[in-house]
């Protein structure tokens, strides 16, 4: 049953015992036309609240957004999250690890802020160790922002790596992905001894899928496109997540 009412139905209704690892973008939150321009809906931030109390901190959030985007979107305290796609953490204990940037990362943050200056619809994201160009306002450019990160991206040899997205090509952190972060947090208090249930819609997600299959855990990935997945069920849409974060939050 996929796409009518409740069409979560491979996500459990039962929160007891579970660790809760969800994406952000096009999973918690509807995809907007810029980063700036999400809508967190009223709720959402009281139920993963309200959530990670019930499950006694165990729940994450694991985006490609920077942990300080995530906390001036969800102001939620003392909240896991990893970001930048499981390059940088922080705990539900508050322990971060972040990434130092280089000088040949700085200067690739110079040239692409300078360059999509000049690209009318292109969007240009500063992470602090990532950075990003939209193309979703301007999808002819499409091949010329793939251009561009390419040509940025080449002097940047260690630590970084391109990412492409929705819409989007990011020069991201190299080394840990989404997946690393599920097992690293599944490996502390108070996520160990849980059963895993991650949550996401898009390529950097399916690393998460895998752990999460891994650990004998469920995942989920939303959109009923017809696009492979690791993911072992699927729903339909963002609300379809969100409302079933508040039925098992209340
Ligand atoms: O891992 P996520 O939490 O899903 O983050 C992935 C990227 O999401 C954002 O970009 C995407 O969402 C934007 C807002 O809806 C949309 O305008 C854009 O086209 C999408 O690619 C975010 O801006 C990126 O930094 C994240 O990596
Ligand atoms: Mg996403």
């Amino acid at each position: 049953m996929h796409g009518h009412g409740r069409s979560s139905c491979s996500l459990p209704e039962d929160a007891f015992g579970l660790a809760l690892f969800l994406d952000i973008d096009g999973t918690l939150l509807d995809i907007a036309q810029t980063p700036e321009a999400v809508v967190v809906p009223p709720g959402l931030p009281e139920s993963l609240k309200r959530l990670a109390e019930r499950l006694e901190g165990a729940l994450a959030l694991i985006t490609g957004r920077s942990i300080g985007t995530v906390d001036a979107l969800f102001r939620l305290p003392a909240t896991a999250v990893s970001g930048l796609h499981g390059a940088e953490w922080r705990g539900a204990d508050g322990r971060t690890a972040t990434i130092a940037t280089t000088e040949a990362f700085e200067l690739a943050r110079r040239h692409l802020r300078r360059q999509t200056a000049d690209m009318p619809g292109v969007v240009f994201e500063d992470k602090g160790a990532a950075i990003a160009a939209h193309y979703r306002l301007a999808p002819e450019r499409e091949a010329q922002v793939r251009e561009l990160m390419e040509a940025i991206a080449g002097p940047v040899v260690d630590g970084w790596e391109l990412q492409e997205g929705k819409q989007v090509v990011e020069l991201r952190p190299r080394g840990r992905d989404k997946g690393d972060a599920l097992v690293f947090f599944m490996s502390e208090t108070p996520f160990r001894g849980r059963r895993p249930v991650a949550v996401g819609d898009d390529v950097t997600d399916e690393a998460m899928f895998a752990a999460a299959n891994r650990l004998d855990g469920l995942s989920v990935r939303v959109g009923l496109d017809g696009r492979q997945s690791l993911a072992r069920g699927r729903v339909r849409a963002p609300s379809d997540v969100r409302d079933w974060l508040a039925r098992i939050s209340a």
